[in-house]
């Protein structure tokens, strides 16, 4: 029987199924000793360093106030820092942002859309934005809006849409362009079960396919269930960062996390 061998970054051989397919990891977002304080003087984030490779589902907790949106900020390139990297798909947010928002998307907490404009002009926006070639634009608008209910909405203004709907369409506008790398704050706020369910496959579909996502959570229970990889955040500094395994041990996340924040 043949055994598949995985070479890891820090050459480390990991084994694998056997005759799963063979092919070395790739870092799509590797953070290196980042660290951000504010106007003020608040250190917000302080050395922290992990790595997503493509085909992880990436949690990332820690208390309110811990760091947690400043770092996805960074991530994105929607925010400088003072010192450390930050590497998207090999590629540095500082020295090719460009390149790195191509293959990124980024769904914040709370979805700042245009409410002026109605829901297909917005996604024909990004559209636009990312070159999608009109007919694939179209497959994957109706494909997606279909799914998560609201293609009887599209043409309704985005200010009369409910929270719920606004955070739909902000997913929408992130998987029409297929991004490599998927960022989100707290995505499972506001969104119905059924839409959250959803979103969940559709994360998984997503990095079966080679992508990676990175996203911040207070739902343990959430985080336990659909994550490979799991951050710890406190007061700024990474507390710990690995396989959910290695993370929890044989305890629940939740009392792992407790157990850490309590210190
Ligand atoms: N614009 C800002 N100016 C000054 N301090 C800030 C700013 N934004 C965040 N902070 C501070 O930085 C620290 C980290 O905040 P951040 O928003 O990254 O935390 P978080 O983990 O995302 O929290 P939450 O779970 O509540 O969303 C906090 O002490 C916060 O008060």
């Amino acid at each position: 029987m043949t055994m598949c061998y995985d070479v890891t970054i820090t050459g480390r051989r990991k084994e694998g199924a056997p005759g799963e397919f063979c092919r070395r990891k790739t870092n799509m977002l590797k953070i290196k000793h980042f660290t951000k304080s504010y106007k003020g003087g608040t250190k917000a984030v302080d050395d922290l360093s992990l790595t997503v490779e493509d085909g992880d589902i990436y949690g990332f907790i820690g208390h309110n106030g811990a760091g947690k949106t400043t770092t996805i900020k960074a991530v994105v390139g929607i925010m400088d820092f003072d010192s450390g990297e930050i590497e998207i798909d090999g590629m540095s947010i500082r020295e090719k942002p460009i390149e790195c928002k191509r293959i990124t998307a980024y769904i914040p907490d709370n979805p700042d859309l245009y409410d002026s404009m109605t829901g297909i002009q917005y996604l024909n926006f990004i559209g636009d934005i990312f070159v999608i070639p009109k007919a694939e634009r179209e497959a994957s608008i109706k494909q997606y809006a279909d799914l998560f209910e609201i293609t009887a909405n599209l043409g309704d203004l985005i200010s009369s849409y409910s929270h719920g709907m606004k955070q739909k369409l902000a997913l929408i506008s992130a998987l029409i362009h297929k991004p490599k790398l998927l960022v989100l704050d707290e995505p499972f706020v506001g969104l119905d079960p059924k839409a959250a369910h959803i979103v969940k496959q559709l994360m998984h579909e997503m990095c079966a396919n080679g992508s990676a996502i990175f996203f911040s959570t207070h739902v343990l229970e959430v985080a336990e269930k659909l994550c490979n990889k799991i951050a710890i955040i406190k007061n700024g500094k990474l507390l710990r960062a690995g396989s959910l395994e290695d993370v929890k041990g044989d305890e629940s996340l939740e009392d792992v996390f407790l157990e850490l924040i309590d210190e």
